[in-house]
């Protein structure tokens, strides 16, 4: 496994569905210059989403074979769809830009953490399961992905406390302030927070 050095870590952003995980890490990862670690996974792209941005969409032989070949960290199951993080994607995007980030629901931050120590950062991102209904509804989710993601709600929320970092996503803004200077502050010390 690749050795970390002082400056690398892997940020892990976990939480239930819709409550804002992928865009709060986003934001946050651009101003700290942090980029992500993309999952392959065996479901079928929704219509937004696009190939190597979103996920490495790949058929399931694809996955078995890789799976074989034991190049996933991590494979879970969900909802009848395999996914998993390669550990040459890791490594890779690790030497070159010393923070990474994924996004992983609670089976995926144990297995990082259990890997990576305390170069692994577990940050909670959660909202009330109204406020995050209501975000699946507006972005056009069926009733049915709606169903699946919240009958999940409880056992990512049973998560929170095991994390090392907890935001509540109520206000985007003021998430991803607090996240960026939570990072900035105590790992990355980029000193860009309070610049503007
Ligand atoms: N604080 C916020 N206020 C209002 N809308 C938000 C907020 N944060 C995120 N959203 C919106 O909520 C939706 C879900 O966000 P996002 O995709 O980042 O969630 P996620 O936790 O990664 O879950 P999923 O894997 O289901 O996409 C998106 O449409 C996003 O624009
Ligand atoms: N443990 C892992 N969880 C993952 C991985 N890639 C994504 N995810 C999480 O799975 C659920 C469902 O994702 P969806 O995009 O199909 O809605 C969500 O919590 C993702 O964050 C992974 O490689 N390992």
């Amino acid at each position: 496994m690749y050795e970390l050095r002082d400056k690398d870590f892997i940020f892990i952003f976990t939480g239930p569905n819709g409550a804002g995980r992928k865009t709060v890490a986003q934001m946050s990862g651009e101003t700290l210059g942090m980029k992500q670690v993309i999952s392959y996974t065996t479901r079928a792209p929704r219509s937004a989403e696009f190939n190597g941005q979103d996920y490495h969409f790949v058929s399931r032989d694809v996955f078995t074979e890789a799976e074989r070949n034991n190049e996933f960290i991590e494979v879970i199951e969900i909802d009848g769809n395999r996914y998993g993080v390669k550990e040459r994607d890791v490594a890779q995007m690790i030497e070159k830009h010393g923070a990474i980030y994924l996004v992983l629901n609670r089976f995926g931050a144990e297995a990082l953490k259990k890997l990576y120590g305390n170069k692994a950062v577990r940050i909670f991102i959660y909202a009330d399961l109204k406020t995050i209904v209501k975000r699946e509804e507006d972005r056009g989710d069926t009733p049915e992905l709606i169903q699946r993601y919240t009958s999940h709600y409880d056992e990512e929320m049973a998560y929170k406390d095991q994390c090392e970092h907890i935001f509540e996503n109520l206000d985007l803004a003021h998430t991803v302030f607090d996240l960026t200077k939570t990072l900035d502050d105590n790992y990355l010390h980029r000193n860009l927070v309070d610049k503007d």
